[in-house]
């Protein structure tokens, strides 16, 4: 790996990982160009992995189970607690990786690097204290459950959290005694190796977790694979449907984390200063690029025009630019035919009448190694209706729609009209409509008075299209392991024939 400054990051070294290693697959399917998004330039060309490379991780992981499997939780906790530790070391290493190849601010990225050895230990935790249950039966006789690990499972990334996503799938996989092949998304293939890398360092088995590089094809090879016992998406609803249906041939559990049109909602008695922070916290994280964004943002009516002020006025206050330096809070979109996609979405909304307060256009820093990064920005959107497509569709880009609302049942009408149900908002004082808003909203992760922090001891996962199953939290151990059931008799056998 070469330099580490925004113009010079060019990654030499092989992409996949297996049997402890990096190395370059025996086939492929195709090859893939990764970019660094704040300058355009291509920083890796990578062979996508083919149905025999598929099949040596499928091997590699498997041999690496059956050694893993058979330690106790205590042993797996001491691994991933070493592994946490050197994220933590390495911490400011990680994160600028994740910053040259997704563009995000480096001071996002060390804050997602956090929940990512937080992530570990907190599966660390489980890991050592997972145990079955004894159950008394008549006459002596009793059951008892082992909460056993299902096997290989593979994990499937999106480009907006590459180590992230890589950690929150595998550190509860591991934690129960599985193996893991992780894809990332071919946009951002970098980070997942080096959590490859800490593992074997930590004392992983070789094999127990590895990375394999590709799109679609790939995706389908790991997906199909008979020895693949679950699989874990993050990523589209439609590319969602497809791991389902592929899922359904192999009768393979799967958890689904998928895109959303959260809403959030601004009630005229909330602390307004708070509310206006947390509407931004809710679209611009990661250049907009954020599957549980509340970008339906609803204002109470009575104070509408105050809170879009302020909304506006702090957004045309973010720091646009290198993602590298300190200061930067916003860095380019993930690649140009998605910055255009953006762009697009912002202006079929000005043609379905919506008023564009601010951004929403190109942005060419002044630094000339930046002029060919995919920069845009922030946009904030008022006369917004229901039916408007930026109002209906995921943008996934730096666009907040403004929608004002009377009574908080036409809100939750309104707020709850859509097929997606990742997650929703609402900034209130009044702590009984809080709670009762939150109740009624149809979303798997409701924000009271915040946005878009994510605490690892919480589920996070969707309602409705966007998917089902959890990723944090101790539920996730239910989706990585398979509860086996031993029933003991201490009598004879009392025979019906
Ligand atoms: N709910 C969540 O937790 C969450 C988190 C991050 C992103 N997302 C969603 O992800 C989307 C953006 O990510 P994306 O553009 O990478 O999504 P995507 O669906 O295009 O790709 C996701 C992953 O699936 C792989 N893939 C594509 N086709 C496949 C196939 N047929 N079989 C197997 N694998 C296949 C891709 O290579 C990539 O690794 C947005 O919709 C966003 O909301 C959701
Ligand atoms: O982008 C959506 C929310 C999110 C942020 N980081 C991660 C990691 C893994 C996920 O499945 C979702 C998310």
């Amino acid at each position: 790996v070469a330099a580490m400054s925004t113009g010079t990051f060019v990654v030499s070294q092989p992409l996949n990982y297996r049997g402890g290693a990096r190395v370059e697959p025996v086939d492929a399917s195709g090859t893939e160009k990764a970019f660094e998004p704040a300058t355009g330039r291509v920083i890796a060309t990578f062979a996508c992995s083919g149905e025999k490379e598929v099949n040596l991780a499928v091997e590699n992981a498997k041999a690496a189970f059956k050694l893993w499997s058979k330690k106790s939780g205590l042993e797996r906790c001491q691994v991933l607690l070493e592994a946490a530790r050197i994220i933590k070391e390495r911490k400011d290493e990680i994160a600028t990786v994740e910053t040259i190849n997704n563009g995000k601010s480096i001071f996002e990225a060390r804050l997602d690097v956090d929940t990512c050895w937080q992530c570990l230990e907190y599966y660390a935790g489980l890991a050592a204290s997972m145990a079955g249950e004894h159950i008394q039966l008549p006459g002596g006789s009793f059951g008892y459950t082992r909460r056993e690990p299902l096997g290989v499972c593979v994990g499937i990334g999106a480009w907006n959290y590459p180590f992230q996503i890589a950690c929150w799938k595998s550190a509860p996989a591991l934690a129960c005694g599985n193996a893991m092949i992780f894809k990332p998304s071919p946009f951002t293939p970098v980070s997942a190796l080096l959590l490859a890398e800490i593992y074997t360092k930590a004392g992983a088995p070789p094999g127990l977790f590895n990375v394999v590089q590709g799109g679609a094809a790939t995706g389908q090879f790991l997906c199909h694979h008979r020895e693949v016992a679950k699989i874990s998406f993050t990523g589209s609803v439609p590319t969602g449907v497809k791991i389902m249906e592929m899922s359904a041939k192999g009768v393979k559990p799967i958890t689904l984390e998928l895109g959303g049109k959260s809403p959030l909602i601004i009630f005229s008695d909330c602390n307004m200063e708070n509310a206006v922070k947390g509407a931004l916290m809710a679209n611009f994280l990661t250049q907009g690029q954020v599957c549980c964004n509340g970008t339906r943002v609803f204002v109470q009516k009575e104070i509408a025009d105050k809170f879009i002020n302020e909304v506006v006025k702090q957004t045309q206050k973010i720091k646009l630019g290198d993602p590298l330096l300190e200061d930067t809070r916003m860095g380019p979109l993930i690649n140009a035919p998605h910055l255009e996609r953006v762009l697009g979405f912002v202006k079929l909304a000005k043609e379905q009448g919506a008023t564009v307060l601010c951004g929403g256009e190109v942005y060419v820093p002044e630094d000339p190694k930046l002029k060919h990064g995919y920069y845009m920005t922030p946009c904030v959107l008022t006369n917004c209706r229901d039916d408007m497509t930026c109002v209906k569709e995921e943008i996934f880009g730096p666009v907040m729609s403004i929608l004002t609302f009377g009574t908080e049942a036409e809100v939750l009408e309104r707020a709850n009209d859509t097929t997606f149900g990742l997650a929703a908002g609402v900034f209130t004082r009044d702590i009984q409509r809080a709670h009762r808003v939150a109740a009624e909203l149809q979303a798997g992760t409701c924000y009271i008075n915040n946005y878009n922090v994510s605490p690892v001891e919480l589920p996070f996962g969707g309602y409705k299209k966007s998917g089902f199953g959890r990723e944090n939290g101790r539920v996730t151990i239910e989706y990585y392991s398979q509860l086996k059931t031993v029933c003991v008799e201490m009598g004879d056998v009392e025979s019906a024939f």
